[in-house]
């Protein structure tokens, strides 16, 4: 008997959980490349109700520098997720089945006001925690990283946050705008949504406006393990020195899809050479599995300097491997 599809509103009562996770659109039997993307074929968050994990886009690019288009990255790393499959060999995991993971749409941001938009993006967060456990967000470009910082700290403190990107993003102002996409962790830093002492940035590399830039970031809360570092030592050094600055605390996973090489992700807004390949970044990420992750997000994928899917489909597994990374702990036998 044909399965019934997830996606099938009138088969599901919203207000009733249902008792086993609703996974993926079966791709056995729908092809998936038939029908509306949701991010990795997933039941949308109206459908199922609640959900441990909602996946939510922010098309919202205003905060750039360079070039744009990030606002087209929620749908293009859902087209993008098409091919994913239910089972992770790499982390021995199925995302979808031991946990409820849904697709909750995108959170409407204001594109000719800033300050709304960021307002709207932290109610957006703030309500979809009502109906989900944690968050997996699509960006939009990385502006929207301080809103949801906000939400996150609101729940658990300050939170350990976990940086992979080419660039600092805590510079202080563009034409005198305080919250731009090269500003959003001086700004999280400055009002007290990070654990300065367990912050940490990965991939960074690249051209700076001075040396000074350096020494505020570490003021600002943040340890550098840099795309030389990984270069040189390797990723299990890279991991070990990443896990040690962590510290077992709570924490918030902003993955800038930058950090990867413009050969792997060349659709992106500022580009640097020198970046990590994604088979760094998957192990990084697969490694921090063990830790206590609050929340996630993947941004600046910029479709227009796309090509063949290369950038969506890196961060569509990247999205893939947090999430797994997020469902371990179900899994993970009692200490
Ligand atoms: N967050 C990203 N992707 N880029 C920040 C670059 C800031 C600059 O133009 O210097
Ligand atoms: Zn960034
Ligand atoms: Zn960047």
């Amino acid at each position: 008997m044909r399965r019934m599809s997830p996606h099938d509103a009138s088969a599901e009562h919203p207000q009733d959980p249902p008792q086993t996770p609703v996974g993926p659109r079966d791709s056995s039997r729908t092809p998936r490349f038939a029908g509306p993307a949701s991010f990795a074929l997933l039941p949308l968050l109206e459908t199922v109700g609640t959900a441990d994990i909602a996946v939510a886009g922010v098309p919202f690019d205003s905060g750039v520098s360079y070039r744009p288009g990030a606002r087209f990255g929620p749908a293009h790393v859902r087209e993008s997720s098409r091919l994913l499959r239910p089972y992770n060999p790499a982390q021995d995991i199925s995302p979808f089945a031991v946990q409820q993971v849904a697709d909750a749409g995108d959170i409407v941001a204001n594109p000719f006001d800033l300050d709304q938009a960021m307002e709207q993006v932290y109610q957006g967060a703030k309500e979809l925690l009502t109906r989900a456990g944690r968050l997996a967000v699509i960006g939009g470009d990385h502006t929207i990283a301080y809103p949801l910082l906000r939400a996150a700290a609101e729940q658990h403190g300050p939170v350990a946050v976990l940086h992979a990107d080419a660039h600092l993003d805590t510079w202080d102002t563009y034409f005198g705008v305080p919250l731009t996409h090269g500003t959003p962790f001086r700004r999280a830093s400055e009002d007290g949504f990070i654990d300065l002492t367990a912050s940490a940035h990965l991939g960074i590399r690249g051209p700076l406006y001075g040396k000074g830039d350096l020494t505020d970031d570490a003021q600002l809360g943040f340890q550098i393990t840099s795309s030389e570092y990984i270069e040189e030592h390797g990723v299990p050094a890279a991991i070990t020195r990443l896990k040690q600055r962590l510290a077992g605390k709570p924490v918030y996973i902003s993955v800038d899809i930058d950090v990867l090489d413009p050969a792997h992700a060349p659709g992106t807004g500022t580009p640097e050479a020198g970046g990590l390949t994604s088979r760094e970044l998957l192990r990084i990420i697969r490694a921090l599995s063990d830790q206590q992750i609050v929340g996630v997000d993947v941004v600046e994928v910029a479709p227009a300097y796309d090509h063949a899917q290369l950038t969506g489909i890196a961060a569509a597994h990247v999205l893939y491997e947090l999430i797994s990374a997020m469902g371990a702990e179900r899994v993970r036998p009692a200490r």
